[in-house]
């Protein structure tokens, strides 16, 4: 299946006709309980959503959710269904790659530029951006503040727009069953979340929003930030990812202990989105956004500094201090990013918009406007 080849844009059948679910008892400004002092970021139980006969309890967490991703446009999900073990055994199997020698991993190079996204990046290859630039500034950007990261992104086996690049077998046994057996694990989650989304909105049909995504073109992208100086991360004179916001529908994060995630919310202030144990972080992307004509926001986030390494510093004062030549431990992450399908028209969905508040964007496709953001990276 060619999934990005030119078909006949479709028009969206998605209706409803009852008004979007209203908000949780607590106010919008304030939506539930958060992880950290001062993160934004707040947590829903999923668990909910998926007792399949407790009505009630399914449009809580829609409602939850629905009132996390208006305002920040992060949520922790608890309960998601992906088993803790596959979790564990994804950030094992990324450190096993990232750990093989440069050549090994080159033999899966990612190719030159940015529409076929799949492979090995070493470090430096990519710089994430939030706005479209020429080649040659994108090269200055980079030369800059190089992105300290290297990356392996993989997607679902049946889309044939993107095969998959994977290092020889003999290289690293078992690693490519693994990845797509936690790929799959993480297709499920984001299709449920997606009904989740359609409930909040009172869709008619719960599984429009997944039937839009239903060939599951998503993307695993494995991330390995090495140690840097903290200074550097300090300096802006290196970043670990630079402010962006994802392009799709909604994107799933993993991420280990050490820290430095950040999202802006409220804009122009960033705050920490630390690990939480045993929860999946899910962001909503920039189609998504437009999908919902500005209900759902998708944030700027990006990985510097850990918060206590920050929060060190600002005790120390601004000279140079104790630990200004530290390193910044390594850090992997496994977002996983959703898009719906290439042909899917994205214009606002029924409840987003209305005579007070009327469609914001013109109608795109999602692979035109994918295609944009993609080149601007590579
Ligand atoms: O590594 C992280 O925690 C964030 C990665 C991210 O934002 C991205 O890859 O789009
Ligand atoms: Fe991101």
């Amino acid at each position: 299946m060619d999934a990005l080849a030119a078909k006949p844009a479709q028009k969206s059948s998605i209706s409803q006709t009852s008004p979007p679910l209203p908000p949780p008892s607590h106010s919008p400004q304030q939506p539930g309980p958060t992880t950290a002092a001062d993160s934004p970021v707040p947590i829903v139980d999923f668990g909910g959503f998926c007792r399949e006969n407790d009505e009630q309890a399914r449009r809580k967490v829609a409602r939850e959710i629905d009132a996390a991703l208006r305002t920040v446009g992060f949520v922790y999900l608890r309960n998601h269904g992906v088993p803790g073990e596959t979790v564990d055994e994804a950030f094992e199997w990324s450190k096993k790659f990232f750990a093989l020698p440069l050549a090994t991993k080159n033999l899966a190079p990612h190719p030159p530029g940015g529409t076929h996204h799949r492979g090995y990046s070493s470090p430096g290859l990519e710089k994430v951006s939030q706005h479209t630039y020429a080649a040659s500034t994108i090269a200055d950007l980079r030369a800059a503040a190089p992105d300290v990261k290297e990356s392996f992104e993989c997607g679902n086996e049946t889309d044939g727009a993107q095969p998959n690049i994977w290092p020889p077998d003999a290289a690293l046994p078992g690693f490519r069953t693994a990845m797509m057996a936690f790929f799959d694990q993480c297709s499920t989650l984001v299709h449920a979340v997606l009904r989740a989304l359609a409930l909040a909105l009172s869709l008619d049909d719960e599984s429009a929003l997944s039937a839009a995504h239903a060939a599951s073109a998503f993307q695993l992208r494995l991330l390995h930030y090495p140690p840097v100086a903290a200074r550097a991360l300090r300096q802006q004179a290196a970043a670990r990812i630079g402010a962006h916001s994802d392009f799709g529908s909604l994107t799933l994060l993993f991420q280990d202990a050490v820290g430095g995630l950040e999202v802006e919310s409220p804009p122009g202030r960033y705050r920490p989105a630390p690990p939480v144990d045993g929860a999946v972080l899910v962001n909503v992307g920039d189609l998504l956004e437009r999908w919902s004509n500005g209900r759902w926001r998708s944030t700027v986030h990006r990985v510097g500094l850990p918060a206590h390494l920050r929060e060190a510093r600002e005790r120390e004062g601004e000279g140079e201090g104790e630990g200004e030549d530290d390193m910044v431990a390594p850090r992997y992450s496994l977002p996983f990013f959703s898009a719906p399908d290439p042909d899917t028209v994205i214009e606002a969905l029924p409840g987003c918009w209305d005579e007070a508040n009327p469609k914001k964007y013109p109608p795109v496709t999602a692979a035109e406007y994918v295609n944009v953001r993609m080149n601007a990276i590579y």
